[in-house]
């Protein structure tokens, strides 16, 4: 009978008369519909009991309710005159964090948003939730591209600027997991622009867009101005899909946009996916590293960016990004949009960079070195920052070894390492 009542393909459930007379003629059977209903009373009493409610997600779920919106209002309180109310995307991420630190310090309202995936280890990103929840800096764990939480905050929170820092970054796993790219950089990004385009008032966006734009081009500095149209990685190009989808948001709804292209950003509380964060972790373990080297044994060289630099430019790009025109859909008047580099003005080899971790470390790194393999690495990078010097007031002032030095002590007191060897780890 049990075969009888399940369909054996879908869509064929019988539904007839009979059917449902057989369906409660065994006593067992009753007993089973009689728990499913108490069940699902019981559920639906609990659901009004708490308020909340749950809100889905590709990976994950979150919770919004009373206590939950509560959290966010504290958390966007402003606490200085003519602060701002800034949502922070990937609040958990390495430039998120920081961002957010700078800006709840100074005294404006910071919420933060973050899906914890498992690119990189989700330990640290909790970690960092952990020291930004000590300032009253709330994350809310979802995606960018849950449409419906992010009206949920904008209908709690009049944002007056929107830090968006959520992407998946990475030049070289682009080749491995390439839809992941589409997924947070473009639909993401497109998702969140919805929102923001439609919200009344529109905030102000500033977004991290990416020294790789520049691609395959050889001459240097690499300016604002100059083209940006061969990309060498898929990852490049949905930054730069980034900067033409944002243009198109800030032409048609008015919004006032600000793309960031950052230059290889490190320091504390860094992402263990870059280059200096697993040399550090290599060496420490006695482990080999590969450096790779460009056509004609050429160094590769990064014009590496001091995180601290990078939270000044930030900082300084919101307090400057001009308002949105638009409200609810509509645009009123032209926005800004502006382009800007925010990197050191100072290339460094891939060699170098070796061998300041190694002064610091004390210990002696066992390289691998091999010939660049075509996976979306360009061979240099160099940042002219005129343009943000003149219109942010941006002045970096930190060297790779002085920015080096201060990563390399807080890996040491993050891992717990003690003279080399590992004593606990964080998390
Ligand atoms: O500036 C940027 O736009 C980009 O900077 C970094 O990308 P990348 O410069 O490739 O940074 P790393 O992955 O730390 O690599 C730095 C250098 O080390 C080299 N490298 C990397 C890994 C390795 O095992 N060996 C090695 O020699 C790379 O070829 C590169 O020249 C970030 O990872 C990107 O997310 C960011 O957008």
């Amino acid at each position: 009978m049990d075969e009888e009542l399940f369909p054996s393909t879908p869509g064929k459930i019988k539904s007839d008369r009979r059917t449902f007379h057989r369906c409660f003629a065994s006593t067992s059977t009753m007993f089973l519909w009689a728990l499913f209903l108490i069940a699902l009373t019981a559920s639906y009493l609990s659901f009004i009991a708490t308020g909340n409610h749950y809100i889905h997600h590709t990976s994950h779920r979150s919770v919004t309710g009373p206590h939950w919106e509560k959290r966010v209002l504290s958390s966007s309180q402003i606490h200085r005159k003519n602060g701002f109310s800034v949502l922070v995307t990937g609040a958990a991420g390495f430039v998120g964090t920081h961002v957010s630190l700078a800006l709840k310090k100074r005294g404006d309202g910071v919420v933060g948003i973050d899906n914890f995936n498992d690119y990189y280890d989700p330990t640290l990103k909790k970690a960092r939730r952990k020291m930004l929840e000590s300032k009253n800096i709330f994350i809310i764990n979802a995606d960018i591209n849950d449409q419906n939480i992010l009206a949920k905050l904008f209908e709690i929170v009049a944002f007056t600027h929107v830090m968006h820092l959520a992407a998946q970054a990475g030049v070289r796993y682009a080749m491995e997991n390439p839809k992941s790219y589409v997924h947070s950089n473009i639909a993401g990004l497109v998702t969140l622009l919805e929102q923001c385009k439609s919200a009344d008032p529109q905030p102000a966006v500033v977004w991290a867009s990416s020294s790789s734009v520049y691609g395959l081009n050889d001459k240097v500095p690499f300016s604002e101005s100059d083209r940006t149209d061969q990309p060498a990685s898929l990852y490049a190009a949905t930054k730069k899909a980034g900067e033409e989808i944002t243009h198109t948001y800030n032409h048609i709804y008015g919004l006032s946009i600000t793309g960031l292209r950052f230059f290889t950003v490190y320091g504390p509380w860094g992402r263990p996916d870059m280059a200096y964060f697993s040399f550090t972790k290599n060496i420490l373990q006695g482990k080999p590293i590969t450096v790779y080297r460009g056509k004609n044994g050429v160094d590769l060289a990064r014009d590496f960016t001091y995180i601290d630099d990078i939270v000044k430019g930030c900082v300084g790009s919101l307090d400057t990004a001009g308002k949105s025109t638009g409200s609810g859909g509509k645009k009123k008047g032209p926005a800004p949009y502006r382009i800007f580099n925010l990197g050191n003005t100072s290339p460094v080899t891939v060699p170098t960079l070796v061998s300041i971790l190694e002064k610091n470390l004390k210990m002696k790194a066992k390289k691998n070195v091999v010939d660049m393999p075509g996976n979306g690495d360009v061979p240099f990078t160099h940042a002219n920052i005129s343009l943000a010097q003149r219109e942010l007031g941006y002045r970096p002032t930190t060297d790779l070894p002085t920015g080096l030095r201060k990563f390399v002590k807080w890996y040491l007191w993050y891992y717990g390492y003690e003279q080399g060897k590992v004593k606990s780890v964080k998390s």
